[in-house]
Formats: structure tokens, sequence, C-alpha cells
């Protein structure tokens, strides 16, 4: 066999080298997870790559007699360790439930591995191949915990993170498939050759999924902030934007003809008059009241927002007018027998007044708005605390 090789590296060197990465990395995941509220899945994955540096630090040291074995078991011990943390983390991420039989999978066979093959019946070549499947069952459960991302913002980042696992269990096998003698090895390219090809792919995924790890948790990040952006901070329901996004999305599950149904703008009468009479904060419970009234009363495909100031509206899939009018005239009175308590203890009374549209194929959701808000405004002239359609206005402007 020559004695020549393309990778001037040795194997314990690009293992240190791992290893160290692989704790460098960690500290970042350690201080992202400690930053975000749901850095649950961060903290394992850090601990899964420290874990895993710290096994690939006791892979590189040449040392003898009892340290020899205390490295040996150091190594399988936080070799396993480190996977199913990581395997953990993906599961706390993906809001996933977790699979403990699966994780102890993960630890129990390097220690098979070690106990058999290292204590019981000494055999290098079994010790390192039972390891290696060990790492095979941590790439599967990997690829299956990917299955399903827990939001679509991230979807593209799982799709890539499957591919680049399973060409690194391909790696992997072809690698330890020379161990195992499986393959013909020519002279040139002998075990420490196929190995060393492994070290390098493992460094090059093990880096790859650390980034990946970060890119997953700032996506979360920015996904959840562009979620807070959509909602109104003081009622909790949609604002202006979400209740807009919710509508071109097609959120409320329905058909295109069919999707937007009516639309029923409410605004609460002499808000301004509650101000003054009962102070900001008293007018901010009248408008959470008005929140939770809306909440109550709305089917599950309804779509409710605060449009702005003391304006809501209801979008309701499939309802026609008749229906929608019903249903605003249910709301108003559930308004008129709520009471908000005043900071002097009294108790504040308000009404709302309502507009109600159908939208149709050819009225627009902002001609359908414009013209529930039109219906709103008259109601207000009627004497407010009634609900008109915009329908009925076209007849009278027609009469
Ligand atoms: N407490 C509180 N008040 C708000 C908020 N947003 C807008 N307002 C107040 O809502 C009031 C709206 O007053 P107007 O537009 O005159 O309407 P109104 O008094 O309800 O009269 P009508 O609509 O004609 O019945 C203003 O005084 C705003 O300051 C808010 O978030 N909290």
């Amino acid at each position: 066999m020559p004695d020549s090789s393309l990778f001037p590296l040795d194997i314990p060197t690009l293992a240190f080298s791992r290893g160290l990465m692989q704790i460098m990395l960690a500290g970042l995941l350690v201080y992202v997870g400690r930053r975000h509220e749901q850095g649950a899945g961060a903290r394992l994955w850090a601990a899964g790559f420290l874990l895993n540096g710290i096994s690939l630090f006791l892979f590189s040291i040449t040392a003898h007699g009892i340290w020899d074995t205390v490295c040996v078991v150091g190594n399988h011990l936080a070799l396993g360790a480190g996977s199913a943390c990581l395997l953990l983390g993906f599961w706390a991420f993906g809001r996933q439930r977790a699979q403990p039989w699966l994780a102890a999978l993960v630890v129990v066979i390097p220690l098979v591995a070690l106990l058999a093959f290292e204590g019981a019946w000494p055999n290098a070549r079994l010790r390192v191949l039972t390891t290696a499947f060990g790492q095979l069952v941590f790439l599967l459960a990997l690829q299956a915990s990917l299955r399903r991302p827990p939001r679509h913002e991230i979807e593209h980042i799982y799709r890539r993170l499957r591919v680049l696992a399973l060409v690194y269990a391909a790696v992997l096998v072809w690698a330890y498939a020379v161990v195992a003698n499986v393959l013909p090895t020519s002279s040139r390219l002998d075990i420490g050759y196929h190995l060393a090809i492994f070290s390098v792919a493992s460094l090059l995924f093990m880096l790859s999924l650390a980034v990946t790890c970060l890119a997953l948790q700032f996506a979360l990040l920015a996904a959840r902030n562009e979620d807070l952006a959509m909602v109104d901070w003081l009622t909790g329901l949609l604002n202006r934007r979400g209740f807009f996004r919710a509508i071109a999305h097609g959120d409320t599950g329905r058909a295109d003809a069919e999707r937007i149904g009516s639309v029923v703008v409410l605004d609460i009468d002499h808000f301004k008059r509650i101000n003054d009479q009962h102070g900001h904060a008293a007018g901010d419970r009248v408008l959470q009241a008005v929140a939770d009234r809306l909440r109550e009363l709305a089917s599950p495909s309804d779509l409710v927002a605060r449009m702005g100031g003391e304006e809501f509206c209801v979008a309701m899939p499939g309802a026609r007018r008749e229906h929608a009018f019903a249903r605003a005239e249910a709301i108003l009175a559930h308004c008129r027998n709520t009471t908000v308590p005043a900071a002097d203890g009294r108790a504040i009374r308000f009404t709302v007044s309502a507009g109600v549209c159908e939208a149709s194929p050819t009225l627009s959701i902002d001609d359908a708005l414009a013209q529930a808000d039109a219906a709103m405004y008259a109601a207000k002239r009627e004497g407010r605390d009634r609900a008109m359609a915009a329908h009925d206005l076209e007849h009278d402007a027609r009469a």
C-alpha cells in the first residue's frame, strides 16, 4: 500500500477542530436561547453541540492506561447524550411530542457498543460500527422530526436540513461500510482515507446543522414579530393590517366568492364622552369589553378586527345580508347589556352602532367595507345604538 495521503490532516486533529467548533457554536446557541422567549429548542441544541464537542475532544486525546478508558467511556456517553439533546431540541422547537424511547435509544446504542465491545468482548471494529449505527439512528430520527415544521415560514429550512441529513447519512453508511469490509478497498483508498473523508463530511454537517439551528431560531423570531405586527395590543384582536392580510391569505377557509360573505363595521357611540367622563383607562376597558363580546359571538370562521380607535369589523364568511344583520343586532344587544367598572366604582354603560354589507364577486373587500362604514354612519345619524344595511341605504337613495 503506497504511503501517500490526500489528507495531510490526521483524524484526531480533525476531531479536535470539530469539537472546538461545536463548543463555540453551543455558546452561540446558549446566547440565542436565553434571549428568546421560545428558546427551549436552542438551549437543548446548545447542550447537544456541547456534548458532541466534548465527545470529540475526548476522542482526539491519546491517553494510556486508565485515562484511555476514561476517554473512551466519556467519548461514547457524550456522543449518545449529545445526539439525544439535539433530537429533544428539534422536538421542543417544532412543538412535537417528545419520544423518550427514541432519545434513549441513541444514548443506549453507544453504551452497548462500549459495554459489549470494549468491556465484555473487546473488538474495536464492532465497537466503532455499533457506535456508527447509533449515529445512523439519530440521523433517521432527525429526518422524521423534520417532517412537520411548526410554521410554514420555516418549511424551506426544514426541507434543506432533511436533504443535508440524508446526504450525511449516505456518507456515514459508505464510510463505515468500508470499516465493516463490505465495500472493496483499493490499494489507494484505505480505511484511513475513508474515515478522513467522513471526518470532513461530519465537520461540514455539524457546522451546517448548527448554522441551521441558529437560522431556525431567528426565522421563528421573525415570524412571531410579524404576528405581533398583525395584532392589536390592547384587545388581542387582529388590527387593520392583520385583517387585510388574513383576507388576502384566505384565512377564512372558504372559496373566493364565499370567502368574505358579509362585513359588519361597528363603532362605539359617544366614546369620546366615556373617555372624558371616566378617563382613558376606563375607555380602554370599554374597548376590551367590546372585543370580548365580539369574540364570544364570533363563529370559528369569522375574522374579528379592531380597525382603529373605537371602530371594529367582523368579516362573516358565507353569511348572507339578513344573517349578518341579525348577528350584528345580537352583538349590539349584548353590548347594550354589558357594564364596565369605572375607577370610582360606577358602572359604565355603552352602546354601539353597526353597518352591514354583503360582499359579492363584483364588490371588492375595500368597497364592501366602505359601504358598511357608510351604513354605520347612517345608523349614527338615525340616533345610534342600531344596525343598518348598506343595501337598504341604496334602496332609500333610489326611492
Ligand atoms: N381610551 C381610548 N380612547 C381612544 C383610543 N383610540 C381612540 N380613542 C378615542 O376615541 C375617541 C373617538 O371620538 P369620536 O371620533 O369623536 O367619536 P365618538 O365620541 O365615539 O362619537 P360618535 O362616533 O359620533 O358616536 C377620541 O376621543 C379618541 O381619543 C384608545 O385606544 N383608547
